[in-house]
């Protein structure tokens, strides 16, 4: 019997006018990015520039496109269309270059959790290359700096899940790259260890590196950041400095008009006459 398969789903046309070139001078110069997943447009066209130098929030409500986005950003995934570029290096076309630049922290990616904590970052700086000497000073100084000294020698997989998001983190920055791309760094983090991790950020910016992190805590990311871009529906909707976008209001009344979505009237009325 001969089976014939459905064809596979075609990407998306892209539509709208031609991108301009990728700015070359930019930590991340994202062109036209275009991802499908069968019937559903994850993300429609996005371009961003992100400065060198810059601490940039990507903001948006579930489902915005935010981790599809940062993914093709990061060589994570294979956009249908578009290109991105990191400190002027095509990312598909030189992924070593690009990559080697690049640490991230990705969004529900598994770890190796059946490594310690202290193995999983020495792994990390022996994966990228890093010489034994190097990795143990790095990896005492990150443990110190996540406050994971105590559990260092505690399988990641027995970890919570604030202190697998920092060992990730320390795992991301351990080759020190120019740029850090950062999917939710501060979810379930208790606020000892996110105020630790902002400055960590905060110098690692003043010293000339670029950090891009997503979030939906707006007030962080109008005190933390200096650039943001607000997506949605797989759109970028603004993007600029913090001051510009937000303009006369807060970040977060900005996002609500620019998103939408607040629900008015009463709704779930069977929840407040509950009987039993
Ligand atoms: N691997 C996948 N297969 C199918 N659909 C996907 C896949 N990844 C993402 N999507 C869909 O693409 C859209 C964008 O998802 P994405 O994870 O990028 O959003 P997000 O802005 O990061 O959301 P959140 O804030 O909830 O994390 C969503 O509708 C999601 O269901």
């Amino acid at each position: 019997m001969i089976t014939l398969s459905a064809p596979a789903p075609q990407p998306a046309t892209p539509q709208g006018p031609p991108v301009p070139p990728p700015d070359l001078s930019a930590a991340l110069s994202l062109r036209g990015l275009w991802k499908r997943f069968g019937e559903k447009i994850a993300v429609a066209g996005i371009s961003l520039d992100v400065p060198a130098g810059s601490f940039y929030g990507l903001v948006g409500p579930n489902g915005a496109g935010k981790t599809t986005t940062l993914s093709m950003a990061t060589g994570l995934l294979r956009p249908d269309f578009g290109s991105a570029s990191v400190l002027g290096t095509d990312l598909w076309s030189d992924t070593v270059t690009a990559k080697r630049r690049l640490g991230v922290l990705p969004d529900g990616v598994r770890l190796f959790d059946r490594l310690t904590g202290a193995q999983l970052i020495t792994y990390a700086g022996l994966l990228r290359g890093l010489d034994r000497d190097t990795v143990a000073e790095r990896t005492e100084d990150l443990l110190r700096a996540m406050d994971l000294v105590a559990d260092r020698d505690t399988f990641v997989v027995d970890y919570s899940a604030g202190m697998t998001k920092k060992v990730a983190l320390a795992s991301a920055m351990i080759h020190a790259p120019r740029v850090l791309v950062l999917d939710e760094p501060f979810e379930a983090v208790d606020p000892v260890s996110a105020a630790n991790i902002r400055d960590i950020l905060h110098a690692y910016v003043a010293d000339g590196g670029t950090v891009v992190v997503s979030s939906h805590v707006m007030d962080l990311v109008q005190r933390m950041c200096s650039h943001v871009a607000i997506v949605g529906g797989g759109h970028v909707l603004a993007a600029g400095t913090v001051d510009e976008v937000r303009g006369e209001q807060t970040l977060e009344d900005r996002f609500v008009d620019l998103v939408g979505g607040r629900k008015e009237g009463e709704g779930l009325a069977w929840l407040r006459s509950s009987s039993v």
